[in-house]
């Protein structure tokens, strides 16, 4: 059984319709992620959940109760707030201790329960640390460490790295994946940033404009992106225009810029039909072929227009004859691989394989 269920979720703001319908099912221990561009409604799903906001039509179920009339403080739910709202002026211990106040159990009880919440967030030791004195990265593990022990069935995250600068930021990722095994706690992410998503998420829901685009996990959606607009929020993306012949178990398309292609039909997951269509290619999935180089592959010749080198990558544009735009194409840097200059011509590399085929 899912531990969350949303059945046809509206949400209105007065005349704005924030949410436009959200079916939705998370289960038990999953990390889920929310993902999508500002005002798409992502904050406004996750504070429904909490209950800090109400439900205008649709069902929303926690562990199987109708969360209608249900007060936030009385759902399985605790959030993680963006901006740490933590108390300087209290100790670490006093901050995460702070949910406990009214709780029945003995202070030695709590205490212990204070331990293991800072060792749980490695911050084991840091107690009587007046809260003030620690660092941006150190403050949200209190925040954590704060919601924790109130042992929810599920964790609202929203937005809780955005402030960390981008080291600590992968560092507090690969920490809170971990921290989500151990405690087992179903946790829902808000985020804007795809890449923050796809390294933490067991499963992302990709939302615009107060609906979900695409659910799935961060491989298919990676891979297999259902619209242009899901394609262009996760990762870099080349479009190519191109046409349908015939559409069967395997879809005939002729690629401007590239040639005729065959391609099977689960490379067009938002389905497709005759006539004209996007195709999308990842930059990564076409290659350069650097002198006396050979590839199985189809070949396309092209010029270098621009380079941008990334030390271990490098990001060039190539221009190819029949092309409006440059197709980005990323390499890896190799020893005994030269960064070629703007102006170079080269031959491309790519794989019927690699394209998707998507709405216009
Ligand atoms: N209390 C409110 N009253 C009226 N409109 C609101 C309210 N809260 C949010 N909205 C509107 O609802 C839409 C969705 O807002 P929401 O905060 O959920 O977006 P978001 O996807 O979380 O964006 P961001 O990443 O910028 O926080 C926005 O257009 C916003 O202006």
């Amino acid at each position: 059984m899912s531990l969350i269920s949303l059945e046809g979720v509206h949400k209105y703001y007065g005349d704005y319709h924030a949410l436009r319908g959200i079916d939705l099912k998370i289960a038990q221990g999953e990390f889920f992620s929310l993902l999508g561009p500002s005002g798409c409604g992502k904050t406004t799903l996750l504070r429904t959940i909490a209950g800090f906001e109400d439900v205008t039509d649709g069902i929303l179920k926690i562990d199987g109760r109708d969360m209608r009339r249900v007060p936030a403080n009385h759902r399985p739910t605790n959030m993680v707030f963006q901006s740490y709202a933590i108390f300087p002026h209290l100790s670490v211990a006093e901050n995460v201790g702070f949910g406990l106040r009214r709780d029945p159990r003995s202070r030695a009880e709590k205490v212990r329960a204070v331990g293991e919440a800072l060792e749980m967030v490695g911050l084991a030791g840091y107690g009587e640390r007046r809260a003030h004195a620690l660092s941006g990265g150190q403050r949200q593990r209190v925040a954590l460490a704060r919601s924790l022990i109130l042992k929810p069935k599920v964790l609202l995250l929203d937005e809780p790295l955005s402030a960390l600068d981008k080291k600590m930021r992968e560092q507090m990722q690969v920490e809170l994946i971990k921290l989500q095994r151990e405690v087992g706690i179903t946790f829902i992410l808000v985020t804007h940033d795809q890449e923050e998503a796809l390294v933490m998420s067991d499963r992302i829901a990709v939302m615009f404009e107060g609906a979900i685009g695409q659910l799935g996990d961060p491989e298919s959606l990676y891979r297999r992106p259902n619209s242009r607009r899901v394609a262009g929020f996760i990762g870099m993306m080349n479009f190519l225009d191109g046409r349908v012949g015939s559409a069967g178990p395997t879809i005939a398309v002729d690629v401007r810029g590239l040639g005729r292609a065959e391609v099977p039909a689960e490379q067009a997951p938002g389905g497709v039909a005759e006539g004209d269509v996007t195709i999308g290619i990842r930059p990564e999935t076409l290659s350069i072929l650097f002198e006396g180089e050979q590839s199985e592959r189809r070949v396309v010749d092209g010029v270098v227009d621009e380079v941008v080198y990334y030390g271990d990558m490098t990001y060039y544009d190539v221009r190819v004859d029949g092309l409006d735009q440059p197709l980005n194409i990323s390499m890896k840097n190799l020893i005994g691989r030269p960064v070629l200059d703007v102006g170079t011509p080269t031959r491309i590399a790519w794989d019927e394989r690699s394209l998707v085929l998507l709405d216009r």
